[in-house]
C-alpha cells in the first residue's frame, strides 16, 4: 500500500462529477466559417470525484489530460456536458457566476514560474491573493500569509524575496501557497512536480499528501509519471485519445489493470530486474492516432495486440467490473 493513501479511509462524499463532459477544439482554417477542422481534446468523460481522495489522471501526452483539467476548474469553455459541482452544474456558468466556484477549485501548474511576477516580492504576490478576494481582515494579513508559508515549509523571512531567489520545488512551493490563499476544497495540480529533480519531486508529492489530510483539501493529480500518481492516488484514472479507458482503485488498477492501455503503461515503468522477468510485458506499437480523425470504433483498436472486428466498429463504453473498476472494453483482461 502507498505511503500517502494508506492512513486514509475510503472517501465517500460525493464532491465534482461530470456527465459525457466534452470539449472540442476547430483547428486549421477558421476565417472562413465552418472551415475548421475538429480536435476531439476530451470526450464523453463522465467521472466521480469524493471529498478528500486524490484521483490521479494519466495517460501518454496529448490523451488530454489537461484539457480535461482546466475543464475542471473552467479554465476553458466546455463544448458540451455537465460538471457537477456540490450539486450544482457549472459547466456553463458565466463569469460572476464563476467568481465564487473560481475560489474553491484551485489549479497549480508545472511551471509556478510563468504565473509568479518577478519584480514582485512573495509578500506582495500572496497579499494581493488575500486582499482581492477579501478573505482577511487588513490587520491579519501579515499573520496569514506567515501561516501560508509555515503549511508550505518555506521560512516566513522568505516573504520578503523576490521569486527568482527560490529553487524550482520552493517556487512550486510558492505556487501551493497562493492557490491554499483562498481556501480551496479541490486542487488540479497539472504536472506539478515533472520540472523538478527526482529527489525534490519526492518532497513536494510528500507536501501534497500533508496537507491534503491537514486541511482536508481533494484532488485530481495530473501526471504522466505512473510511479509519481501510483505514490499520491487513492483512485486512478487512465486516459487515451480524449477517453476515459479504465478508472478504479490505485492499488487494484495497477496490480491487475483490465484495460491493455493500462497494461501497457504499467508494465512500461522501470523496475528492477528481478521483477521485469515475472511481468508480462505489452509493448505499445505506433503513434497515438490523431484526435482530428480519432479510429471508429474503440480508440486503442489500432494499437491493442488483441482488437478484433467489433472493436474496430463498436465502441466500448466505461462498464463497472465486479471489483468496483470500470474499463472500457469488450474483452477486459483477467
Ligand atoms: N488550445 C488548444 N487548441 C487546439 N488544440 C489543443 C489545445 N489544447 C490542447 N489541444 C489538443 O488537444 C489534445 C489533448 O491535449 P492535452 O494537452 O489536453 O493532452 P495531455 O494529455 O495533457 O498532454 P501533455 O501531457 O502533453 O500536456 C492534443 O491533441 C492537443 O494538441
Amino acid at each position: 500500500m502507498s505511503e500517502a493513501t494508506g492512513a486514509m479511509p475510503a472517501p465517500t462524499t460525493l464532491l465534482l462529477e461530470t456527465n459525457a463532459l466534452t470539449k472540442h477544439f476547430t483547428v486549421g482554417k477558421t476565417i472562413r466559417p465552418g472551415s475548421g477542422q475538429t480536435l476531439r481534446a476530451v470526450e464523453d468523460i463522465s467521472i466521480t470525484v469524493h471529498k478528500g481522495e486524490t484521483l490521479g489522471l494519466v495517460g501518454e501526452s496529448g490523451s488530454g489530460k489537461s484539457t480535461l483539467g482546466r475543464c475542471l476548474t473552467r479554465l476553458y469553455d466546455v463544448t458540451s456536458g455537465d460538471i457537477i459541482y456540490e450539486g450544482r452544474n457549472i459547466a456553463r456558468l458565466g463569469s460572476s457566476g464563476l467568481k465564487p466556484v473560481r475560489r474553491k477549485i484551485q489549479m497549480i501548474f508545472q511551471d509556478p514560474s510563468a504565473s509568479l511576477n518577478p519584480r514582485r516580492r512573495v509578500r506582495d504576490i500572496i497579499g494581493e491573493v488575500l486582499k482581492v478576494h477579501r478573505l482577511r481582515p487588513r490587520g491579519e494579513i501579515e499573520g496569514r500569509l506567515g501561516e501560508l508559508m509555515d503549511l508550505v515549509g518555506l521560512r516566513r523571512e522568505y516573504l520578503d524575496r523576490f521569486p527568482h531567489e527560490f529553487s524550482g520545488g520552493q517556487r512550486q512551493r510558492i505556487g501551493i501557497a497562493r492557490a491554499l490563499a483562498v481556501e480551496p476544497e479541490l486542487i488540479v495540480a497539472d504536472e506539478p512536480v515533472s520540472a523538478l529533480d527526482v529527489s525534490v519531486q519526492a518532497q513536494v508529492v510528500n507536501l501534497f499528501a500533508d496537507l491534503r489530510e491537514r486541511l482536508g483539501l481533494t484532488y485530481v493529480f495530473i501526471a504522466h509519471d505512473l510511479a509519481v500518481v501510483r505514490q499520491v492516488s487513492t483512485r486512478v484514472a487512465v486516459m487515451y485519445l480524449g477517453s476515459i479507458v479504465e478508472i478504479g482503485d490505485t492499488d487494484r488498477l495497477y496490480e491487475k489493470p483490465a484495460h491493455p492501455y493500462t497494461k501497457a503503461l504499467i508494465s512500461a515503468i522501470p523496475r528492477p530486474i528481478a521483477e521485469t522477468h515475472e511481468r508480462q510485458r505489452i509493448i505499445l506499437e505506433g503513434e497515438i492516432p490523431s484526435p482530428l480523425d480519432p479510429p471508429a470504433g474503440c480508440k486503442f483498436s489500432t494499437r491493442c495486440p488483441y482488437a478484433d472486428e467489433r472493436c474496430r466498429t463498436e465502441r466500448p463504453v466505461l462498464k463497472p467490473l465486479a471489483d468496483g473498476r470500470s474499463v472500457a472494453c469488450h474483452y477486459p483482461l483477467d
